[in-house]
């Protein structure tokens, strides 16, 4: 070792244990920060001019000390970027700290437009970064709940070397008691390079994707990685992220390999530390613009989803709490599966929900055969229901409309009623506000009368002719007064009507599919089916704007019916959307198979949609065997490439057996001798006999093996998952090769394919 290292490695040491004062000293900060928010609760109650006030602050108060409260223990900065010419760095975490809200922060919150650079700059665009720094750390050893055990530099201008650092402690790099510097040997590359080891380096492109552990780095180039120098571990100090190099995402280093090969035991973890530049640009998108991203499994979306949620919340406090944000999901599991991400992020009180759970004003009770449940959800039925709802409007002749008023009658005739009906449906207002029009406008007819006789009447008088009898009966006949589950029985319940409100939309097939073969006594008693509560949903948005939300962000959207995108498309008229999906993974009856048609349903047309393709879930190999079915499934989407070098597959074959259960309970009692998640996913009709005959092998339960039925996968991950008899999943519905994509992609790091039958692919 040279002077020139030996010196490098002593100011590196000391940056380090600088650091780690730092860390104790943003501790101390939030503790008090902590326990400031919790005085504030009781004294901000006090203190406000009025009841409104004091609930308005007091919850205020109460949402922040109890975000604060539920922040789970963990390192509270993960990065430093140092400026160009500025003084000390600042520290990047996943909340702000400082020891008062006037002062310079210890901490800065990754969601500042300070903190961008850290996910943006590199070489080519340092942004004014000089070195961007990234931390390592494990478990604490010091009664800490973690440990600081190592640190990397980026310097992002050119020809300064990439460094990085660590103590030989739990989870850092080095041995034990080492110190070990790596500079850059492997800085073979020129500006752009990326050098893998024991792969010839990416040529000048600056595209490449680097596995986990083996980042030689570039020095002055895209990337300035984590050294594959002896004794420094991947486990250890963080690796490095570049920046968008000639518009391709490089990934590089240490940090995220780490974070891709962690087991995934427990629910979806936050990825603050590691977005990469394409995602920062979702996450960072302006609030008023609607984006949809179409991605191959693993590529992040959903991650991406969550963070912008908590970035705009961040970014626009008060328009997004004033309008609300709302999370949808496809269905609880997954729900739970990703609930703890935005409480990581310091953000407690965000609605999570599925679109079911959302619309739902009555629990599901019937269920329809296929072709009527298509035929309820096609996008058709949005103007069958309106011609239901104003098909109930009169606009032929109206009854005169005759109010008593002391020794008078004042008369407003019938063809000047239906004027006014004609005048108002022209206007397209939503159907209750229609009505309302009608009755003041009947109103102002006799006041206009009234006034001609006897001048300016009082407010009293007015009230009075508004409450009329006749008035309302008038009203009533004209405009009646609607529930949608009315609308909804007499359109199921009678075939006239329904012939009536589907002319030219519905052939006679569909109407027959429709009505109710046995009408239920009234519509209180009617069963409603999953498809009718989306019906009157749409129904009650023709009555009446529901509340809207500022912005929804809508996960799986591939999914999703024009009729039920009508229902999101209702809540966020003055709002925008995040869209999340993957038309590869569609795989209900009415999956969309292209992105403007079904953004067009959402209501925002004009979205941008935007690609996602670096997989960071799925290992190169399974992702080969998946898209051997991709290939299958006629779908126009972006292949992945996936950042994992690792992972295996394994295809067994039940030999001779017809059931292939002894062959899953070999498959997952091996599987259990790795680490991590195993999750054993069968067609819905096979999951329960399988979970049998685990728990005959005494495998089950355990909290690390998770039996799901495969329509219940989707978005899920599991270390290690057992496809039981791919065959039987593809047939078990209509867009069954679909789902089999979907569950063979869930592997993070192993998949074993257990069949009897032959493979579908
Ligand atoms: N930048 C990143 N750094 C670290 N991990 C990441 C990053 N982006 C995504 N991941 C991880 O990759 C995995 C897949 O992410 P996510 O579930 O968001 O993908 P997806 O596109 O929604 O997948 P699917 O279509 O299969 O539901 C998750 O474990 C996520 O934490």
């Amino acid at each position: 070792m040279t002077s020139a290292d030996l010196t490098a490695r002593e100011d590196l040491t000391a940056a380090l244990h600088r650091e780690r004062a730092h860390h104790d000293v943003c501790r101390a900060a939030l503790a008090a920060m902590i326990e400031g928010a919790d005085q504030q609760v009781v004294v901000g109650e006090d203190v406000s001019a009025s009841g409104a006030d004091a609930e308005v602050l007091g919850y205020g108060l109460r949402s922040r000390a109890k975000a604060l409260h539920e922040l789970p223990e963990g390192p509270l900065f993960f990065g430093r970027l140092d400026f160009v010419g500025q003084g000390p760095g600042h520290h990047i975490g996943r909340l702000r700290i400082s020891t008062h809200p006037a002062a310079p922060p210890l901490v800065v919150d990754w969601r500042a437009p300070v903190s961008r650079a850290f996910y943006q700059a590199s070489t080519r665009d340092p942004q004014g970064v000089a070195i961007r720094r990234r931390f390592g750390w494990a478990p604490g050893s010091r009664g800490d709940s973690t440990d600081l055990t190592g640190m990397e530099d980026e310097y992002l201008t050119v020809g300064e070397p990439a460094a990085s650092v660590g103590l030989g402690e739990p989870g850092g790099p080095g041995g034990p008691g080492e110190v070990s510097v790596a500079g850059s040997p492997a800085g073979s590359g020129g500006s752009g390079e990326v050098s893998v080891a024991g792969e010839p380096a990416v040529p000048g492109s600056g595209e490449g994707y680097l596995a986990a552990g083996s980042v030689g780095a570039a020095r002055g180039g895209a990337v300035g990685g984590q050294s594959a120098a002896p004794g420094v571990p991947p486990s250890g100090a963080e690796g490095s992220v570049g920046g968008a190099a000639g518009g391709q995402v490089v990934v590089a280093g240490g940090l995220l390999s780490r974070e891709l090969e962690r087991p995934r035991v427990g629910p979806m973890r936050d990825i603050a530390a590691t977005i990469q530049p394409e995602q920062d640009d979702l996450v960072r998108a302006a609030l008023a613009d609607s984006v949809c991203v179409q991605g191959a499994p693993g590529t992040g979306k959903t991650a991406v989803g969550l963070h912008r949620a908590a970035y705009l919340l961040y970014t626009h406090p008060q328009r997004i709490r004033r309008g609300g944000l709302l999370i949808l999901g496809p269905n609880r599991t997954f729900l739970s599966y990703i609930a703890e991400v935005l409480p990581a992020l310091g953000e407690t009180g965000v609605r999570q929900s599925t679109l079911r759970d959302e619309i739902a004003r009555h629990p599901v009770k019937g269920e329809d055969p296929d072709t009527t449940a298509a035929v309820k959800h096609d996008g058709r039925m949005a103007e069958v229901l309106r011609r239901a709802v104003y098909g109930r409007v009169t606009t032929g002749p109206a009854q005169e409309v005759a109010v008593p008023d002391g020794s008078y009658r004042w008369r407003v005739a019938g063809h000047e009623v239906a004027g006014i009906v004609a005048g108002v449906l022209a206007e397209e207002p939503p159907y209750e506000v229609g009505r309302e029009r009608v009755r003041s406008r009947i109103v102002r007819r006799i006041q206009e009368r009234a006034e001609r006789r006897a001048g300016a009447l009082p407010a009293a008088w007015l009230r009075r002719i508004e409450r009329a009898r006749a008035v309302s009966a008038c009203v009533d006949a004209v405009w009646p007064k609607l529930r949608p589950e009315e609308v909804l029985a007499e359109l199921l319940g009678d075939r006239e009507e329904l012939a009536r409100a589907a002319d030219g939309l519905l052939d006679e097939e569909e109407q027959a599919a429709l009505g109710w073969s046995r009408p239920p006594r009234s519509p209180r008693s009617a069963r409603w089916s999953a498809a009718d509560l989306v019906l009157l949903d749409e129904i009650g948005g023709l009555l009446e704007h529901p509340q809207g939300y500022g912005h929804v962000v809508v996960d799986e959207a591939q999914d999703l019916s024009p009729m039920e995108c009508r229902a999101i498309a209702r809540r966020v008229r003055f709002g925008s959307l995040t869209v999340l999906g993957d038309l590869a993974q569609g795989t209900t009856p009415w999956a969309a198979r292209s992105w403007p048609v079904q953004l067009a349903h959402l209501g925002k047309p004009d979205a941008t949609v935007v690609p996602l393709t670096v997989g960071f879930r799925v290992p190169g190999a399974v992702l080969a065997l998946a898209d051997r079915l991709l290939d299958r499934l006629g779908t126009d989407v972006p292949r992945a490439r996936s950042l994992r070098r690792d992972g295996a597959l394994r295809i067994r074959r039940a030999d001779g057996a017809a059931d292939p259960v002894a062959a899953v309970v070999t498959a997952v009692r091996e599987a259990l001798a790795h680490e991590g998640s195993v999750g054993v996913v069968a067609a819905d009709a096979e999951a329960s006999h399988v979970r049998e005959a685990l728990d005959a092998a005494g495998l089950t339960p355990s909290p690390r093996i998770t039996v799901i039925p495969a329509t219940l996968v989707k978005g899920l991950e599991y270390d290690h998952v057992v496809a039981v008899e791919p065959a039987a999943i593809a047939e078990a519905e209509p867009r069954g090769l679909n789902r089999l994509y979907v569950v063979l992609t869930r592997a993070v790091s192993r998949l074993d394919v257990v069949h009897a039958r032959a493979l579908p692919w």
